[in-house]
């Protein structure tokens, strides 16, 4: 990532103990996002190959191997077949914004990914639940940053939102940013968890506040992960973060995105809130982990006409 490190700053509680956020009319901005920006069908394949540059193409089960880790690696260096790119005209193979994994995966994509760019991210923390003491979670970020993680995605406490509880949640992810390092931290709010959208924006706000870099909706592991209303609060958070303070703070939206058609919806989001630097890498992730396959279907129909069997798009 290129953009600076968000520094954070003291945990500020007026910038949102009296916002509301009303479910319906998020819910209602959403669908009129979605339903007057529809991208042209000639640019269709530029917006998802964007997707791609976007994606923290990720695997995060429980079996999980190192073979699997390596064979998402190489994906990720060569997310499409040679005739798709070629057919679309594309000087050089995309690659995707990062691998994501578990912790003692770390080693085995860093190998895999060495010398292609691609950093790594690990979550950390007790992911997915985060119920584990605190000395551990963050024993957990210094194993990841140690085994050469670039980037770490961090589960908050869900309880301290309930209870409304902003200086443990602050002083949770400040100690966690600070066990970082260098590596830059995204936080995951568990949106689903969380019951509200007005809780989904002040954890948003405390978490850029204690000094993330990124904010991220869910682990993919929640009964309802990332959608277009919880994305839409937290981009606003994220918007109202920087006319505060100026500084970019980037937005992943995690789980459960499967299609080329949410990758872009997603897209439109993010261009129509915040504008074109929020369509880089640096500072927009995807979170998926099958969501390409439907991608380089789509690519593949359209630089084919037709679209291929399924089982050969199979990884990822
Ligand atoms: O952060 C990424 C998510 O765990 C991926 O979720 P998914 O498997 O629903 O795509």
């Amino acid at each position: 990532m290129s953009h600076d490190r968000n520094a954070g700053l003291p945990l500020t509680t007026d910038w949102f103990d009296r916002i509301q956020i009303n479910r319906p009319a998020a819910e209602r901005r959403a669908a009129s996002l979605l339903a007057r920006r529809s991208v042209k069908k000639e640019h269709q394949a530029a917006w998802l190959v964007n997707a791609i540059r976007c994606m923290d193409l990720t695997t995060l089960a429980g079996d999980d191997t190192e073979n699997r880790v390596a064979r998402l690696c190489a994906k990720a260096r060569r997310p499409i077949a040679d005739h798709i790119a070629e057919g679309l005209g594309l000087t050089e193979m995309p690659k995707t914004g990062a691998v994501c994994v578990y912790p003692t995966m770390v080693g085995a994509a860093k190998r895999a990914l060495s010398n292609s760019g691609i950093p790594v991210a690990s979550v950390a923390t007790g992911f997915p639940a985060g119920l584990m003491p605190l000395d551990l979670r963050l024993a957990e970020i210094r194993y990841a940053v140690d085994q050469g993680a670039d980037e770490i995605d961090i589960v908050i406490t869900r309880a301290h939102v309930f209870d409304g509880n902003w200086q443990a949640l602050y002083d949770e992810i400040a100690t966690m940013r600070e066990a970082c390092g260098d590596a830059h931290m995204k936080a995951i709010l568990a949106t689903g968890d969380l019951v509200t959208l007005s809780n989904v924006y002040k954890a948003s706000m405390v978490a850029m506040q204690a000094g993330a870099d990124f904010i991220k909706t869910s682990t993919g592991k929640e009964g309802v992960n990332a959608t277009i209303p919880v994305s839409l609060t937290m981009v606003r958070a994220l918007r109202d973060y920087g006319d505060r303070t100026g500084v970019k703070i980037g937005f992943k939206p995690a789980g459960g995105m499967k299609t080329g058609k949410d990758a872009l919806s997603w897209q439109i989001l993010m261009k129509e809130e915040l504008g074109r630097d929020w369509l880089e890498p640096d500072l927009f992730r995807f979170g998926a982990s099958s969501m390409l396959g439907d991608i380089e279907r789509q690519l593949e129909h359209y630089v084919t006409g037709r679209y291929a069997a399924s089982h050969r798009h199979a990884i990822a």
